[in-house]
């Protein structure tokens, strides 16, 4: 079974009363356990096509199956739900939020879907996460005070948070010196190792070289 399969996708804006399309037909297979790299020029499509695999983005045609289910003619709440559960999200620069404390940045994805977890359950959780990438003893600093390393960091536990099957990352490390480069890009690894399917968009080349396959994209097709 696939985890993901896209077929035909398409998306477009309109500009002018024009169609301007961004993904151009893309059909793709995830298996669990991938560990994906996609890459391309600047413009060409990579993160509209990787907010639609996280289900942040609608594609205008096509279909997309998550676990051959098509995405389509699930209901939005199932969706959100889907989105929540499944995928967790690290993004260039991590887009923290400076002013608050590190724990209320973990539960982020925790706080704007699911009630379900108690606070207690929810905090033994972030303490797991946080002891894992040792950052513990961090939990109220706000993160604004945190260095680059730490709130790489922050970002991996708030993507884990919900312990989702699928990480999306979008340039995780387009900011980082090579040290913190390798460190994302180990833990990515891990994390890969450990079961969960990765897939990533980076401009470096040097991180193709780990994937298990790579979609190089151009005018919003895959070459
Ligand atoms: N909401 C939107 N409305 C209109 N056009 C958009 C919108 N979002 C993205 N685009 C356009 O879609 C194209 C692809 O953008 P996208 O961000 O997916 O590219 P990218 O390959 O990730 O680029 P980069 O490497 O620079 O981040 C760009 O031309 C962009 O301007």
């Amino acid at each position: 079974m696939n985890l993901i399969h896209l077929a035909g996708i398409k998306k477009f804006y309109m500009n002018n009363n024009r169609k301007a399309y961004v993904i151009n037909g893309i059909s793709l297979k995830v298996d669990k356990g991938d560990f994906i790299v996609i890459m391309g020029p600047s413009g060409s499509g990579k993160t509209t096509l990787l907010n639609i695999l996280g289900l942040l983005t609608e594609a205008s045609e096509g279909a997309y199956f998550l676990e051959e289910k098509e995405v389509e003619t699930i209901s939005a709440k199932r969706r959100a739900l889907y989105r929540n559960e499944k995928f967790g999200y690290l993004v260039q620069d991590f887009a923290l939020m400076e002013e608050y404390s590190v724990y209320d940045n973990i539960i982020l994805p925790v706080k704007y879907f699911r009630k379900r977890d108690s606070r207690k359950n929810l905090k033994s959780k972030v303490d797991i996460l946080m002891k894992e990438y040792g950052i513990e003893g961090k939990l109220k600093d706000k993160v604004k005070e945190l260095s680059v390393g730490q709130r790489q960091r922050v970002a991996l536990c708030r993507a884990l948070i919900n312990d989702p099957e699928i990480i999306l990352a979008d340039e995780p490390t387009g900011s980082l010196d090579s040290k913190n480069t390798e460190i994302v890009i180990n833990n990515l690894h891990k994390l890969n190792k450990a079961g969960r399917t990765v897939i990533m968009v980076t401009h470096n080349q040097e991180l193709a070289k780990h994937a298990t396959k790579t979609f190089i994209i151009k005018d919003g097709r895959i070459v």
